[in-house]
C-alpha cells in the first residue's frame, strides 16, 4: 500500500495537526473497542507532538485511563536521564494527563532490573509486549492503533540504523550496540514489530530530513533505508513540513495544508 503524504507549513503546525489527528484516532479506537494503544517516538517532532497534545483542549476527549502507551525505541540510560525518550514524553505530556500507570510501558532503563544488560532488557520488553498481545493479533506484539516514528537524516527509524544487524532480526525487540547517533546503546522495536501496527505515522520536519523522506518513498530497501521498511497494516502516513517534503519523488501524491 502506498503511503499517504500530508504536508504542513512548518514544524509548529505539523505538531498541532498530528496532535489533532492523534486525538481523533484514539477517540475512534476507544469508541469502537473501549481502549486504544499508541507507540511513541523520541526526537524533535515526536516530542513536539506530545507537547501540542498537552496544550490542546481536545485532549479531554481522550479517556486517558483506557490508553496503552508503548515506545518504539529507547536510549539505554538510567531512569530519568534527560536523553531518555521516556523522560521527554513524560515531561511533554504523560505527567500532565490521567493515564493508568499500569498501562504506560516504558522500555527498561540501564539501572533497571537487568543489571545493565541491554539484551536482557530487550527480552523483558518483548515479554511485556507478548503478554499484552491478544489472539486476534496473530503475533507476539499487540496491533497498535498508531505507531509514530521520527526519522533521522540517515533514514533511521526507532533505533534501526542503516546496515545494522537489527534490520535482519525477526525478534520484536532488540538491543542495539554501537549506534552511530549517541548514545551508542539502545533498545528498539524491529521492523516486524513496527509492521504489526494498524497505522504507522512517519513524522519529519526540516530540510535535513528531505533526503531520508525521498528515499523512504522511492522503493529503497529497508536495510539501506530503514524508514522504507516501516509500513502499517492498514495505513502508512508521512506527516511532513514543507522543508522535509522538498525532495519528494516525482509521482508521489501529496495533500498540502495552507
Ligand atoms: O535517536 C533518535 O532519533 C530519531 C529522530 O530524532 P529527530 O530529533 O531527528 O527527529 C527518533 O525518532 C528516535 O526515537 C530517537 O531515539
Amino acid at each position: 500500500m502506498t503511503p499517504t503524504v500530508l504536508v504542513h507549513r512548518d514544524q509548529e503546525l505539523l505538531a498541532k495537526a498530528v496532535a489533532a489527528r492523534l486525538v481523533t484516532r484514539i477517540v475512534d479506537a476507544q469508541a469502537a473497542r473501549g481502549s486504544a494503544s499508541v507507540v511513541l517516538t523520541g526526537g524533535g517532532v515526536g516530542t513536539a507532538v506530545l507537547a501540542a497534545l498537552a496544550a490542546t483542549g481536545a485532549r479531554d476527549a481522550i479517556d486517558w485511563r483506557a490508553l496503552d502507551v508503548w515506545w518504539g525505541d529507547e536510549r539505554f540510560l538510567p531512569t530519568g536521564d534527560p536523553d531518555r525518550n521516556e523522560t521527554g514524553a513524560r515531561d511533554a505530556l504523560l505527567s500532565h494527563v490521567g493515564l493508568d500507570p499500569a498501562r504506560v510501558h516504558p522500555m527498561p532503563a540501564s539501572d533497571g532490573p537487568d543489571d545493565g544488560d541491554p539484551e536482557l532488557a530487550a527480552e523483558r520488553y518483548a515479554a511485556e509486549l507478548r503478554a499484552a498481545a491478544r489472539p486476534e493479533d496473530h503475533g507476539p506484539v499487540p496491533s497498535f492503533d498508531v505507531l509514530m516514528l521520527g526519522v533521522g537524516p540517515d533514514a533511521h527509524v526507532a533505533s534501526l540504523f542503516p546496515e545494522m544487524p537489527a534490520l535482519y532480526d525477526e525478534r520484536p525487540v532488540v538491543a542495539v550496540r554501537g549506534a552511530p547517533k549517541p548514545p551508542p546503546t539502545r533498545l528498539s522495536l524491529t521492523l516486524p514489530a513496527i509492521r504489526a501496527a494498524h497505522e504507522v505515522w512517519v513524522l519529519a520536519a526540516g530540510s535535513s530530513k528531505a533526503k531520508a523522506v525521498r528515499l523512504g518513498l522511492s522503493g529503497a530497501g529497508p536495510v539501506q533505508v530503514p524508514v522504507a521498511g516501516a509500513r502499517g497494516r492498514r495505513a502508512t502516513l508521512y506527516l511532513l513540513d514543507r522543508a522535509a517534503a522538498a525532495e519528494l519523488p516525482p509521482g508521489i501524491e501529496r495533500i498540502a495544508s495552507p
